[in-house]
């Protein structure tokens, strides 16, 4: 008999997922809270997000938590991440004991400045505290439904337990690591998100390649800043979850983030930005809990609180590209500069 997992959240990141799972042979249940999307990939196995692309037939959709999760093997929480805790309250009772926990959403929580696993252990018995694992890395969801090879990692710092959650999603096509370093492995994938606006921006002014790239290199920099002052193995950032995922965000016509800055680089707030996108731009959220919290320790983010200034104190984005660039003379990477005594 296959084994049963449960997806939750219906969109566009949950549908690729559980289609993974399904074609890995898992007996999937996808819950989401909309209707409406339930009813469209039950009846006309498609999901409107994912440009109509037909739906494995045995895909259950539910808006029913309990059917869901009732004796699943493991529980892919991809919501949105201010609807993770929430989830989360929902899910307490409801879990087998020997259930898995895996987080595929990407942000930092805006009043705690939590990450979405530790969001998730929050909420639950403490029977769960060491069962939740991180899945992140390049990896938009128009590309995984068509089973164009992509790359993730899995992390836990269980082995064990992210080798179990490897083979779970392991296909020809969806490659899966693994890595201990959960901090850093979630942080990539959630400040990343905020460079990517910063790129759609840039790109929305049409500032052209140089600037891209410098977004890019800079933007890993400050990520990479952050990461390790909050526990966080430097090298992480120049993985998939790091370097990898914050490439495909910045450049790709898929990504979310990068949509909403291109249309505030031409000229949109960020209302009327927001009114005109159907899926969720995590960095919007995570830009105001990561300015937060990089002022609270006191770590040196110029391009994340140029990005805050335009998202929420209505800064003109033009006005932010000589902010950044007659900052104080820098050196490229203080820590050679420091070991050199140079
Ligand atoms: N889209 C991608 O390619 C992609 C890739 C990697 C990671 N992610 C991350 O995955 C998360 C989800 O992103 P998405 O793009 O799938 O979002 P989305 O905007 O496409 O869909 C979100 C879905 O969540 C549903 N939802 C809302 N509240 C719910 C609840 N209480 N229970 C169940 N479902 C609920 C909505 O109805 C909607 O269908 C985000 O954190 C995102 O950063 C997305
Ligand atoms: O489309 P975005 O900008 O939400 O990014 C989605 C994923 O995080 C890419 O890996």
């Amino acid at each position: 008999m296959k084994e049963k997992i449960a997806v939750i959240g219906g969109g566009s990141w949950g549908t690729a997922l559980a289609v993974v799972l399904n074609n890995n042979g898992y007996n999937v249940y996808l819950r989401d809270i909309s209707e409406k999307r339930v009813k469209e990939i039950n009846e006309e196995h498609v999901n409107s997000y994912l440009s109509g692309i037909e739906l494995p037939k045995e895909l259950i959709a539910t808006t029913s938590l309990e059917e869901a999760v009732k004796g699943a093997k493991a529980v892919v929480v991809v919501v949105p991440s201010h609807i993770v805790r929430t989830v989360s309250k929902e899910l307490k009772g409801l879990l087998d004991k020997d259930t898995v926990i895996v987080t595929a959403s990407k942000g930092i929580e805006e009043e705690s400045h939590l990450r979405m696993s530790e969001v998730i252990k929050e909420e639950l018995d403490d029977k769960f505290s060491d069962k939740i694992v991180a899945l992140s890395g390049p990896s938009h969801a128009e590309e995984v439904i068509l089973n164009h090879p992509t790359t993730v990692v899995v992390a836990n710092k269980n082995k064990e337990l992210a080798q179990q959650v490897q083979n779970m999603f392991m296909s020809d096509s969806f490659r899966v690591y693994t890595n201990p370093d959960i901090i850093g492995v979630e942080l990539g994938g959630a400040v990343k998100n905020i460079i990517a606006i910063a790129a759609g921006i840039s790109d929305g002014l049409d500032f052209g390649d140089n600037a891209l790239a410098a977004l890019i290199t800079r933007g890993i920099t400050e990520i990479k800043r952050l990461g390790v002052a909050m526990g966080a193995e430097s090298v992480t950032f120049s993985g998939l979850t790091g370097l990898g995922d914050l490439i495909v965000t910045c450049a790709s016509e898929h990504s979310r983030n990068r949509r909403l800055g291109f249309k505030i680089g031409s000229g949109k707030s960020l209302e009327e930005a927001l009114s005109e996108m159907e899926m969720v731009a995590e960095g919007v959220r995570t830009a105001k809990a990561v300015y937060n919290l990089s002022h609270k320790l006191d770590i040196e983010m110029p391009i994340v609180d140029q990005m805050y200034k335009i998202l929420f104190e209505n800064k003109d984005p033009k006005l932010v590209v000589s902010d950044l660039m007659l900052r104080g003379a820098k050196y490229e990477i203080e820590s050679i500069a420091m070991e050199k005594e140079w």
